[in-house]
């Protein structure tokens, strides 16, 4: 008779996460059979994701990890060009890696979110009060450097949303960036003044951009979004994929919070894919070792747009 045995969050048992033998193998005990449908988690080498797989007969994929994988290799290795990235978020030191291996394969590339004032500051303008990850401001300049070579049009913010808090709109107003836009008695943002979105000219720019891309990838948002005055550029980017996916474009939305955007907006059922995993769609599309992968069968993924 076949039993259906529902269990709590494995990760409440610290031999999950630890790839404990002994957790594994009593996990394993418990089925013939594997199936991992969590694609969110296949970045880690983990009892119930890995482990699990030495004691039992077959390891498979399920149909999500499937379609993810129809979205994300099948669709950006071969996508419908141009291929066009938009990455946001917080820090480039989280993105680099994927910024290094799209730009391989991308056609048009666009930065925003607080890690576009790093790439600024390393082109020279002042990001006031705005955090910047001093270390890579020299692998930034190389990633621009690299993209102008392979002839990848990298846009970076033209004008950006200041503010006098992080927390609220204070004294808030658009900057534009132009050519020698810096200069001591005007500075781009102001001392003491923090960059917080892009502004209505790179919504602008991005959008033009997206609209003629076949194949879309988006990761992080514009701005510090959670701030409602703050989220007018994720909300541009959002509305732009939905656009380019209604035009026949395949698009594919990645990260906790570009999702969490997309979907506040009630556009989520409007672009071809939203991905389960941030981190884990990030290290595929970077071309790291999944190991959560590696130990199942190869399962073909799923097919078509709509999967
Ligand atoms: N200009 C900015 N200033 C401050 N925070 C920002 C800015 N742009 C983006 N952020 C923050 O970055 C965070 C998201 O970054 P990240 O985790 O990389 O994105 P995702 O979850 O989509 O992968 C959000 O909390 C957002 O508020
Ligand atoms: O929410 C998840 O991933 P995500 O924040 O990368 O989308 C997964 O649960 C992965 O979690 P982990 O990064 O703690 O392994």
């Amino acid at each position: 008779m076949p039993q259906v045995c529902l269990l709590e969050n494995t990760r409440f048992h610290a031999g999950d996460t630890k790839n404990d033998p002994a957790f594994a193998a009593a996990f394993g005990k418990l089925a013939h059979v594997f199936v991992c449908d969590a694609f969110g988690v296949v970045h880690r080498d983990q009892g119930s994701i890995t482990g699990v797989t030495q004691h039992v007969e077959a390891s498979y994929p399920g149909p999500l990890i499937r379609h993810e994988l129809t979205y994300l290799s099948q669709y950006l290795e071969e996508p419908k060009r141009p291929l066009g990235v938009v990455m946001g978020g917080s820090k480039v030191a989280d993105k680099i890696g994927v910024l290094w291996a799209l730009i391989k394969k991308a056609d048009v590339l666009l930065i925003g979110g607080r890690m576009a004032f790093t790439f600024l500051a390393a082109k020279g303008v002042c990001v006031g009060a705005t955090q910047v990850e001093e270390a890579w401001l020299q692998p930034a300049l190389e990633m621009l450097a690299a993209a102008e070579a392979r002839g990848v049009k990298l846009l970076l913010p033209c004008d950006v949303l200041v503010s006098n808090s992080l927390e609220a709109p204070q004294k808030e107003h658009i900057v534009e960036l132009g050519v020698n836009c810096c200069v001591p008695e005007a500075p781009c943002v102001p001392a003491g003044q923090f960059g917080v979105d892009i502004g209505p000219s790179s919504n602008a720019l991005f959008t033009k951009a997206l609209a003629q891309c076949g194949t879309i990838f988006w990761n992080g948002p514009m701005g510090k979004f959670e701030v409602p005055a703050f989220a007018l550029g994720t909300q541009a980017v959002a509305r732009a994929v939905a656009d380019a996916t209604k035009s026949g474009a395949v698009t594919v939305v990645g990260g906790g919070d570009s999702v969490a955007a997309i979907s506040q907006m009630g556009l989520a059922s409007h672009v071809s894919h939203i991905s389960t995993g941030g981190g884990a769609s990030l290290e595929f599309v970077e071309g790291k070792g999944m190991p959560g992968l590696r130990a199942l069968a190869a399962v073909k993924p799923l097919d078509g747009p709509q999967g």
